[in-house]
């Protein structure tokens, strides 16, 4: 259980290394370009995951000493607030819950298998929202203008956009025998998909209504094949005229990366 944990935690760090590296992802920071993220790059971003990176080791050992729930929150806690101090941002603060959220539960989940991991997400989440406020956030006010359930809701209902829309779409692409296109198809059944509410604080439901009709476009293209590199490169440039971006995407998208590297089903298969 030990060994186990702590190699979740260094898959989670990975998950988020390799989602930030992937390009071009529209209005995000990646290799190309800080999308419509000014105060951001990628040395600030790494700088933010060297700090995620020792909270998931701390959060491991927390877990693996079997402290209480309470425990884990305010390590989350102190790691959103050290990530402002040192890195000066919060580009990982939905993440740094998201990838400890699922640590937690992969902790607390005595059962072997997905759907046993998406229920006991569910259970800590109802736990955890139990001892943790609810600070007055982007995320709350786009709530709250919009009903919409954001990074709460998805939490609560098991992480459906990673069970049940990224991670099939990517075994879907690779089972076709298309490894090189499976990371983009998962992007795009994750934008297509998710209740982002970075877009819906930066640009209203037409910004959400953007993201999603892009990520069909996205899995239409991966399809049949077409120049989808080119289509994401376009639609970087609109993002950034808009002040558009997907973070609530971006953090789903490393925690996909994270689990699929976890399961080992990133790697090349054996000849
Ligand atoms: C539960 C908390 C994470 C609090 O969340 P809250 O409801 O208060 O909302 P936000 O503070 O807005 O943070 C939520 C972030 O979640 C990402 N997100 C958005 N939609 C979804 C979604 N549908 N599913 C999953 N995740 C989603 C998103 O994060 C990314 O975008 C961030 C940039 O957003 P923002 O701060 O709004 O930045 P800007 O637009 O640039 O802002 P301005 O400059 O305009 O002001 C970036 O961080 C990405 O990661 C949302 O931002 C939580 O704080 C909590 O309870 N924490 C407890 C501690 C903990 O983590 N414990 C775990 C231990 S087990
Ligand atoms: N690549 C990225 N760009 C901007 N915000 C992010 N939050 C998480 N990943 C991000």
């Amino acid at each position: 259980m030990r060994s186990e944990l702590r190699r979740l935690a260094d898959n989670l760090v990975r998950g988020a290394f390799l989602e930030l590296y992937l390009t071009p992802k529209p209005g995000l920071v990646d290799l190309n370009d800080a999308g419509s993220h000014h105060d951001l790059s990628i040395s600030r971003m790494e700088a933010s995951l060297a700090v995620v990176s020792g909270y998931l080791r701390r959060l491991a050992d927390s877990l693996v000493r079997g402290e209480e729930l309470t425990a884990q929150v305010r390590l989350g806690i102190e790691a959103e607030q050290a990530m402002l101090e040192r890195a000066g941002t919060n580009c990982h603060k939905g993440y740094i819950f998201l990838s400890g959220l699922l640590l937690a539960a992969a902790a607390r989940s005595h059962r072997a298998g997905e759907a046993a991991l998406s229920a006991a997400v569910a259970d800590v989440a109802a736990r955890l929202f139990e001892v943790a406020g609810q600070d007055d956030s982007n995320g709350s006010r786009a709530c709250d203008n919009y009903g919409a359930r954001g990074i709460r809701g998805e939490a609560l209902d098991g992480l459906p956009a990673l069970f049940r829309e990224a991670l099939p779409a990517f075994r879907c692409e690779l089972a076709a025998g298309n490894r090189g296109s499976a990371a983009y198809a998962m992007l795009g059944r994750l934008m297509a998909t998710v209740e982002d509410t970075t877009a819906l604080h930066r640009c209203g439901r037409e910004g959400l209504r953007t993201v999603r009709e892009d990520g069909r476009a996205l899995e239409q293209l991966v399809e049949q094949r077409d120049d989808f590199m080119s289509f994401l490169a376009q639609r970087n440039e609109h993002y950034v005229s808009r002040n558009l971006t997907m973070g609530g995407v971006a953090d789903l998208l490393a925690l996909s990366f994270a689990w699929l590297s976890h399961t080992g089903e990133l790697e090349p298969p054996r000849q």
